[in-house]
């Protein structure tokens, strides 16, 4: 054993660490301890070096045999702070980001690299597009963590009584609720909401029907986000939201709020910390309408018991429920235990909100993707009749599951353009990223979705729409974290089963009666870059009734 000083290639020789080295290591387990006292993510990238010698110490025994401080280099490199732009005094970089932040960062990102640094109103933030960095961060343990603290893109709204989304990972509200959560969300329990799907997207016809009868084109987001939530509100809070009665029926006032705090959440946080704890303004109203929205929810919690409740076990209650209210008022553990009262209605509530404000974005997408990408309606609909659908198909996982084109479809319009991008973790120490990257504790990562599903050194041509793309050796091969619409890891999405079975279910009902027809072709589509969400502003399409269908080529 010698005691041997180890400091960061980067960092003054001073900051150097004893470290007791044994002869019998191997130089992997050097790397490993070595690692372990710095906070190295990856210590396969650990080399050593002796800086006043200028020469490289690559074996154990030339460790043990010098009595210089020994410098870590990091894949080669010094540990330094991710680059970013300088900025403005006070605003930092927010007119560099905002307002079209997707292109910006993209800029960012081509500019300086891989792991990047934004300070945005007094905010620091940094953002990865390399799919392994990613993959680190959503990594729960002693690195990284979902912990919303100030300056994480969710610290507005943050709701530790609702575990999922809104809470950290460290908590016993989290264990909990996700413990009891996820059950209903699985391939089995979604699949017996497959009808209830098909009947809230054919109830819907009538009003597409009017507007097609009248000739008139409309705008997608806010007929998607009636859609996407009267499929959320029957199916998790077994209301009716009533918003396909006629053409100009308004969004439920739940939908609406949801929809105010999103916006509010977004402005508050660009505008830094201060911004959010004004007594007045923005700040308020986000307090207010919160306040409401919990209000709805206890009421349909109140509703749904009036039904009487029978205990079930987990699995079988998901099996069983007419909705997730009544889910999680029957779903009982193996020890008996119930998701307690006090965690029944936030989860609810988030369980709705990130339910149908992503899918209708996602949704619109969709719709998007039909109307400027030439061919796509055809060959979507070429595959419902040669795999014989028609007006009185019922919709089941087995059917969608024989759409491969349909598949890569919505794959690709994902990777294009995925609701959700910024799904921030939180550093748990100081740590050292591949690359030599310093992020600090309390640092706030967020693996930038869009940028990973549009980097170039992971996606052929990234720009061009090819859902044939997801046939190819290319992209099955590709690193797990490459492809993350729902993120990943233990905080990843639960509700994916049943936003990819929503959007299998509707699409090609929509298809399949409608064609879809861009209208403004002239204006540039915009999104809302004060959204929490990715969602199209100002698509403007006609649906136009098929008369006709193409026969089956007989596949
Ligand atoms: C296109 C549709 C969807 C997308 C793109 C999406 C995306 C995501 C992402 C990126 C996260 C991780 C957030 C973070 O790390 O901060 C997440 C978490 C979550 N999603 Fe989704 N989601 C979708 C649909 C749904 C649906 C339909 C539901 C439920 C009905 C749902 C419920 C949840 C919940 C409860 C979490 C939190 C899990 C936890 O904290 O442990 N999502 N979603």
């Amino acid at each position: 054993m010698s005691a041997k000083l180890f400091y960061l290639l980067g960092e003054p020789v001073s900051t150097a660490k004893e470290i007791e080295v044994a002869s019998s290591l191997s130089e992997d387990d050097l790397k490993h301890l070595v690692a372990s006292h710095f906070a190295i993510v990856v210590p396969d990238g650990i080399s050593f070096l002796s800086e006043q010698r200028n020469t490289q110490l690559p074996s154990l025994s030339e460790i043990l045999e010098t009595d210089e401080p020994i410098a870590i280099s990091i894949d080669g490199k010094r540990v330094r702070d991710p680059p970013g732009p300088k900025g403005l005094p006070y605003v930092g970089n927010f007119f560099e980001i905002y307002p079209d932040h997707l292109g910006n960062h993209q800029r960012l990102f081509d500019t300086y690299g891989a792991v990047i640094k934004t300070v945005s109103m007094g905010r620091t933030i940094y953002l990865t597009n390399d799919p392994a960095i990613a993959a680190m961060a959503f990594t729960e343990g002693d690195f990284f963590s979902k912990r919303i603290i100030e300056g994480h893109p969710l610290f507005p709204i943050k709701n530790e009584q609702a575990g999922v989304f809104l809470g950290d990972t460290d908590t016993e509200e989290w264990r909990i609720v996700h413990k009891f959560l996820p059950p209903a969300f699985g391939p089995k329990a979604v699949r017996h909401y497959a009808p209830t799907m098909q009947l809230t997207v054919e109830d819907a016809f009538k009003v597409f029907d009017e507007l097609d009868g009248r000739g008139e084109a409309w705008n997608v987001y806010p007929y998607m986000l009636k859609l996407g939530s009267q499929a959320v509100g029957k199916l998790v809070l077994g209301i009716d939201f009533q918003q396909f009665t006629s053409v100009d029926a308004k969004p439920h006032e739940l939908v609406i709020l949801i929809a105010e705090v999103l916006s509010l959440n977004k402005k508050v946080t660009s505008w830094g910390s201060w911004y959010g704890s004004l007594p007045f303004g923005d700040p308020k109203a986000l307090r207010d309408k919160r306040d409401r929205i919990m209000e709805l929810i206890e009421e349909s919690v109140k509703a749904a018991k009036q039904g009487g409740i029978e205990d079930l076990d987990l699995q079988e209650a998901a099996i069983k429920a007419t909705n997730m209210v009544d889910y999680c008022l029957r779903a009982t553990d193996s020890k008996g235990n119930k998701l307690p009262k006090k965690n029944l209605v936030d989860p609810l509530l988030v369980a709705t909100g990130a339910g149908f404000t992503t899918t209708s974005s996602l949704l619109s997408w969709l719709i998007y993707s039909l109307v400027t990408y030439p061919g796509m309606q055809d060959r979507l609909l070429q595959e419902l009749v040669d795999n014989g659908f028609g007006d009185d198909t019922q919709i089941t996982a087995e059917f969608t599951n024989k759409l491969t084109f349909l598949d890569h479809f919505i794959k690709e319009t994902q990777r294009r353009h995925n609701p959700s991008y910024q799904p921030g973790r939180t550093a748990q120490q100081d740590l050292i990223l591949p690359g030599g990257y310093k992020i600090p504790q309390d640092g706030i990562l967020i693996p930038a979705i869009h940028h990973i599903h549009n980097n170039p050194a992971l996606w052929d041509n990234p720009a061009r729409f090819d859902p044939d793309r997801w046939d190819t050796e290319a992209v099955k091969n590709r690193h797990r974290a490459a492809y993350i619409p729902f993120a990943m890891g233990p905080r990843g999405c639960i509700g994916f089963n049943f936003a990819l079975q929503e959007v299998k279910v509707f699409l090609p009902k929509l298809v399949y009666r409608y064609r879809f027809e861009r209208e403004g072709v002239e204006d540039t589509v915009e999104y809302d870059p004060m959204f929490q969400l990715i969602r199209p502003n100002n698509l403007y399409v006609r649906a136009e009734r098929r008369v006709k269908w193409p026969p089956r080529t007989g596949l």
